[in-house]
């Protein structure tokens, strides 16, 4: 089911982004909201945390009926200020938590489950339509072909997988190259299977990152913005 959240329904501009693990989504998406003073909805938060959830009570992930099931118990709650980042289940602050590999090794086993993919869009639409600014960043795997078609702004942000692999590699500190590209690959090819975030959608742009750095990236993504939605522009 498509949730559109075009700007003349809501009155709210979606910028939706998709790419790859390790593609620079949430930081690029987030620096892009502070510049352009929108909100930002990291959408793989929600299957994070629902992974952590499942984790913490005991569920089995490998049975669907069971992960359906802890969605009645799950409390969850997401700031959309790009400048104070966090994330709770019930009263747990969770925003370090859903991080751990423990984390990202079974995300993607909550994620297949299309009664998880219902229940975590319907919350996305409400956040998005209830986000109290202009326009809102959103970014996942699949807001540009399900959660927001209708986005007028629409970005597939990809980079090579050894540039990603060094990136994440080099943000953790030189964790072990061979195991994380094991772990983003695997995750890759999981999650491919339930949702295209490889190839751009009809009408979507492609931005390849591999040759930018952080800023150009950011500055390309709120150039495509400006093309499109009608902003004032910050005095240079
Ligand atoms: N153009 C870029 N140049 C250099 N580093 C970048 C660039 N884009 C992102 N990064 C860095 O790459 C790392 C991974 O980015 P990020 O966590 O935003 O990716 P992601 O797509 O959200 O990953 P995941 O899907 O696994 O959560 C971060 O350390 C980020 O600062
Ligand atoms: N729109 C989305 C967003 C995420 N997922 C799943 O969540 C995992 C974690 O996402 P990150 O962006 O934090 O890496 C991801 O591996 C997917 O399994 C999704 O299915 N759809």
């Amino acid at each position: 089911m498509a949730v559109n959240y075009e700007t003349a329904d809501h009155g709210v501009s979606v910028v939706a982004v998709d790419g790859p693990a390790g593609s620079g989504k949430s930081s690029v998406s987030k620096a892009a909201a502070r510049r352009l003073g929108f909100a930002y909805l990291d959408t793989g938060a929600a299957y994070r945390a629902l992974a952590w959830h499942a984790l913490d009570t005991a569920i089995d992930l490998d049975s669907a009926d069971a992960v359906v099931a802890s969605l009645h118990g799950f409390a969850y709650a997401i700031s959309l200020d790009p400048a104070d980042y966090g994330v709770r289940v019930g009263a747990t602050d969770v925003t370090e938590a859903i991080r751990e590999p423990r984390i990202s090794e079974v995300v993607s086993k909550i994620a297949r489950v299309p009664e998880v993919r219902g229940h975590l869009n319907t919350l996305f639409g409400g956040l998005i339509a209830g986000c109290g600014r202009p326009g809102i960043v959103v970014e996942g795997r699949d807001i540009t072909t399900v959660v927001a078609p209708e986005a007028p702004v629409r970005i597939l942000l990809t980079a090579d997988e050894a540039v990603r692999l060094s990136r994440r590699s080099a943000e953790l500190g030189g964790a072990s190259a061979e195991a994380l590209a094991q772990q983003l690959s695997a995750r890759d090819r999981q999650d491919s299977k339930v949702v295209d975030f490889m190839t751009a959608a009809d009408g979507v742009t492609t931005l390849d990152s591999t040759h930018l750095d952080f800023d150009q990236t950011v500055d390309a993504v709120v150039e495509l913005v400006h093309r499109v939605v009608p902003l004032e522009r910050p005095q240079s």
